[in-house]
């Protein structure tokens, strides 16, 4: 039987998400600075072709018909991103037109009953403050908190939804340790410094959010996977609890119980690295909800020559042009898990697939598409039937957009973006989308 929007609750969000440094382009436009990713994807080796983000899907200027797009599919949500380096010059005076566009692109989405959630940090941190140690030094979190108070002050009045950090762990373990994402830098005891900087980060914004805008609500989104054992042992089951603190619960527990997970700690200090543990009280301040990207589970073995004990192992499921196992199961189980030892409201921000999607005559059939969405939605429907606080559920992603070090190589859109010529087209996934959000 197929599942039905009408299963779901009547106020349930169904939205999309998107973020500044993948779509916008523009990046030269307006006053805006240059972001850690403007640097990294302008160097070559970086990126997948050397490709880069300077137009990518050149939302900046059609962001009007995007809106238009989601409001015909029936979204009734959209998560999207602010660019730092686009609204704040390095001298800290406010980029008044960089302003402008987000506040056009809210009362857009407003006009269109589309509900904004939108995340402060997805990755572009402004260069000046890379220059200036980035992650690594402690007034970031300044700085953060001042460019969050002026969002909060120049939105708040119409956005009530709002996510500070997009995905800690690939912000320090891609860009600090296995340095695949911007800034490249490959140190672990650098990564630990710049995960601790990011939650306090977070944590001042979270601060200031309470004074500015007293009707909304403020959560952060984190990447969660399933990590299971590849085989069943002691061992890997002890290896599995040991990832899952360092992926998952290094990014929750200080938030809610305002301290770092035991296992992955203990870990750390054995090989010699430095824990800063400054501020776990701004750190652990009361948030509203926790965003979940779900995607894939992690299969994991113990491997005593590994200086982390363990190896990632390759699946056996189907998986999609990321190499990522297809697995919904895994979105209960870590809805379940999550929503359990956290007990906060949540929302799905992110879950979607990257396919072989190919432009045919106007039309791209991405059947497997439908069917990942499909399987995504029953489990979430599941795990709101059982109790657990889902509030709303983002499809990674409206375009197909920049992919990281993949470049424009992977797609993720339900809309496809001929790049040479910035057509849109939907693609069957969308239409699928629009008969769904309609019963
Ligand atoms: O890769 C698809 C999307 C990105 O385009 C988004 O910008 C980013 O928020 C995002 N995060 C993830 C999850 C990455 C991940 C998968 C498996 C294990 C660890 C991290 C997937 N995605």
């Amino acid at each position: 039987m197929a599942i039905k929007r009408s299963e779901f609750p009547e106020n349930f969000i169904f939205g999309t998400a998107t973020s500044a440094y993948q779509i916008e382009g523009a990046v030269n436009e307006d006053g805006r600075e240059p972001s850690i990713w403007d640097v990294f994807s302008h160097t070559p080796g970086k990126i997948q072709n050397n490709e880069n983000g300077d137009v990518a899907c050149d939302h900046y200027h059609r962001y009007n018909e995007d809106v238009q797009i989601m409001k015909e599919i029936g979204f009734n949500g959209y998560r999207f991103s602010i660019s730092w380096p686009r609204v704040l010059f390095s001298n800290q005076k406010k980029n008044q037109k960089g302003l402008d566009f987000y506040n056009k692109l809210v009362d857009t989405l407003l006009e269109n009953n589309i509900t904004p959630f939108i995340t402060l940090y997805h990755w572009d941190l402004p260069y000046y403050l890379y220059e200036k140690g980035g992650w690594l030094n402690p007034d970031i979190a300044l700085y953060f908190q001042d460019y969050a108070a002026l969002m909060f002050e120049i939105l708040g009045d119409r956005v009530k939804h709002w996510i500070t950090l997009n995905e800690p762990w690939c912000s320090s373990y891609l860009g600090y340790f296995m340095g695949k994402h911007a800034p490249g830098h490959t140190n672990i005891q650098e990564t630990i410094i710049a995960a601790h900087n990011l939650l306090r980060a977070h944590g001042y914004a979270v601060k200031i959010f309470r004074e500015i805008v007293k009707d909304g609500i403020i959560g952060i989104t984190n990447v969660v996977s399933k990590i299971e054992p590849a085989k069943e042992s002691e061992e890997n089951f002890q290896a599995a609890i040991l990832v899952d603190e360092i992926v998952n619960g290094w990014f929750h527990d200080p938030i809610i119980f305002g301290k770092f997970p035991e296992n992955a700690k203990g870990l750390f200090k054995q090989l010699g690295l430095e824990i800063p543990e400054t501020d776990m009280d701004i750190i652990s301040q009361p948030i509203d909800f926790f965003g979940v990207n779900y995607y894939t589970r992690q299969l994991v073995e113990y491997d005593p020559t590994s200086p982390y004990l363990y190896k990632n192992v390759e699946g056996i499921l189907p998986k999609t042009e990321m190499g990522w196992e297809i697995y919904p199961e895994g979105l209960y189980d870590m809805l379940r898990k999550i929503h359990r030892r956290y007990g906060l409201p949540l929302y799905i921000t992110e879950n979607g697939m990257a396919g072989p999607d190919k432009l045919q005559n106007d039309i791209i059939n991405d059947d497997y598409r439908v069917k990942y969405l499909e399987k995504h939605f029953e489990k979430a429907l599941e795990a709101i039937e059982d109790g657990i606080d889902l509030r709303g559920y983002f499809v990674w992603s409206l375009l197909d957009n920049f992919e990281w070090e993949k470049g424009y190589s992977k797609r993720f859109g339900i809309v496809y973006v001929d790049y040479k010529t910035q057509k849109r087209y939907l693609k069957k996934s969308a239409v699928w989308l629009k008969e769904f959000l309609r019963k």
